[in-house]
């Protein structure tokens, strides 16, 4: 069973993708507690918030409410939205706490490419096919260990910064996986000016990329 917080069609604002007409499917539950995180509403996993799954459609508003279901379920909840959109973006809270071999070989089978947005604290259970986006929290739940395999099966990373320790961190991490993925997106915290300006001096710098939220700028889910 998955726990859903929100399901809805979208344009993808962050890193690769970024412009990519994409159907979100919001996980709840995320025990990592990140201070600055944007949707904290998908923490707890507490049962008496348990609704329907057609309840979390297009949310108006974020909510702490969620339905239980399955692959299936959620397959035909797409079909019935006659959704456009052929790319998945499962996302969260942290996705990785839950198996997703059965929802993206689900997905791939009726003709979806997916994607995921992970922390890395959790063992990624995924299809090869799945496209792998590593937000890693360092120095959170997990250890280094599940961290760095994280590092190494990223398609790419998007790493929230807001001060130069972040940078450091990462490229700390970079060194202990042994690995620098090829694709590394710099995203500043809640569209901080100063943190912007972090972001794209290191990104310059680096040769590193820059990933904005561009939904947030726009007004859009
Ligand atoms: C809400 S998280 C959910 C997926 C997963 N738990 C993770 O952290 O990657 C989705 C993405 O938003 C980023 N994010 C969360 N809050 C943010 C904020 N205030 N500013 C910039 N990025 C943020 C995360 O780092 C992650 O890349
Ligand atoms: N448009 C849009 N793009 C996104 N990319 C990653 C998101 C997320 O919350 O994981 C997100 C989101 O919430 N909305
Ligand atoms: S890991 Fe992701 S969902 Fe969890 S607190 Fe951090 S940003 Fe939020
Ligand atoms: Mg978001």
């Amino acid at each position: 069973m998955y726990k859903i917080n929100e399901v809805f069609e979208t344009i993808q604002g962050e890193a690769s993708f970024t412009g990519c007409p994409s159907i979100f499917i919001r996980l709840q539950g995320c025990p990592v507690g990140c201070a600055w995180c944007d949707t904290k509403q998908t923490w707890h996993t507490d049962d008496t918030y348990l609704v329907d799954l057609a309840d979390t459609v297009e949310k108006k508003a974020d909510s702490d409410y969620f339905a239980n279901c399955n692959a299936e379920q959620i397959l035909a909840l797409i079909r019935d939205k006659k959704y456009q959109a052929k790319h998945i973006v499962i996302t969260g809270g942290e996705p990785c706490m839950y198996d997703l071999n059965p929802l993206c070989e689900l997905l791939h089978e009726n003709g979806f490419t997916t994607q995921i947005e992970t922390s890395g604290t959790f063992e990624i259970l995924a299809p090869s096919e799945t496209w792998v986006t590593v937000s890693p929290k360092i120095n959170m739940r997990g250890g280094y260990e599940v961290l760095k395999s994280a590092i190494h099966r990223a398609n790419e990373i998007k790493h929230p910064v807001a001060m130069m320790r972040h940078v450091e961190e990462l490229e700390d991490l970079f060194e202990a996986a042994g690995h620098t993925p090829a694709l590394v997106y710099l995203q500043p915290i809640s569209q901080k000016a100063k943190a912007t300006r972090l972001a794209i001096e290191v990104c310059k710098a680096k040769n590193w990329r820059l990933s904005v939220q561009v939904h947030k700028y726009i007004g859009i889910a």
